[in-house]
């Protein structure tokens, strides 16, 4: 049974004291995650290690790293490599954000490595994939979309794809106020899915929890969350608010 999950992505915002009281605020408002759900910090490098030790008792709560070197290690200076996030026990790491596509140039081909490099140090990628809004206009998204995860995830054997959390973030909906409409993100979501089950079958592509970004706010997460194929959220701006954050996560 796939995970419901709430993932905070700080993004470069926060000092690490702010970023503690924030994680207080929150965990304060919520007391506890039940089973089958997963609360999920994406931090800066240099403050996973003291927001795990922040998290530890707190059951079903997780740190994930915002990224992760495409080079395995050596002399690449400024890199953050797999050995080094699972030497510090990282859980997760996002992979494929937009910002990353858009301003350091990441290709699928760059993503796919990442993925692989996660997976064998035993980190799980949360792969955003999204289309752009000139694509949307022109009702490509999906092909757009497909073309993403095919390239970086597709090379995977079922028991790794299991491993992925996909999140769908259409760029246009990232830090601008304009949501997708709950339809648009299920009818994204059950195409991804149903991409997934003609690669895997329907069991496994049952198993990968897809999680929707982009404006996800307190005042429409429940919504949004109680469609059939989303299972959760990858949060932005709201994320930096600990009671608006707090609502989120009840809302899963
Ligand atoms: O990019 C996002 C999460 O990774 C979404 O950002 P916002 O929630 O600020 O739109």
């Amino acid at each position: 049974m796939r995970k419901k999950i709430a993932a905070a992505n700080w993004k470069m915002n926060l000092t690490i004291q702010e970023g503690k009281e924030l994680v207080n605020s929150i965990l304060n408002e919520i007391q506890s995650i039940p089973e089958g759900k997963e609360l999920i910090f994406a931090v800066p490098f240099p403050y996973i290690t003291e927001i795990e030790t922040q998290l530890k008792g707190h059951q079903n709560t997780s740190v994930a790293a915002q990224n992760i070197s495409n080079l395995k290690a050596g002399a690449y200076t400024g890199e953050v490599c797999g050995f080094m996030l699972q030497s510090i026990a990282t859980k997760y790491v996002i992979i494929g954000h937009s910002e990353r596509r858009m301003y350091f140039h990441e290709t699928n081909e760059v993503t796919k490595s990442k993925v692989d490099l996660a997976l064998e140090y035993k980190i799980s990628p949360l792969f955003c994939c999204g289309e752009p809004l000139e694509i949307r206009e022109s009702g490509s998204q999906n092909e757009f979309v497909y073309k993403q995860v095919e390239e970086s995830l597709f090379h995977l054997d079922a028991e790794n794809i299991q491993k992925v959390v996909i999140a769908y973030e259409p760029i246009w909906a990232i830090g601008t106020g304009l949501t997708a409409s709950s339809e648009q993100a299920q009818e994204m979501h059950a195409a991804i899915r149903n991409l997934l089950s003609s690669k895997y079958g329907h069991n496994v592509a049952e198993n990968i929890s897809i999680l929707y970004g982009g404006s996800v706010k307190a005042n429409n997460a429940a919504e949004l969350f109680a469609m059939k194929d989303v299972d959760g959220g990858l949060v932005g701006g709201a994320s930096l608010d600990a009671h608006e954050f707090a609502a989120i996560v009840k809302a899963l």
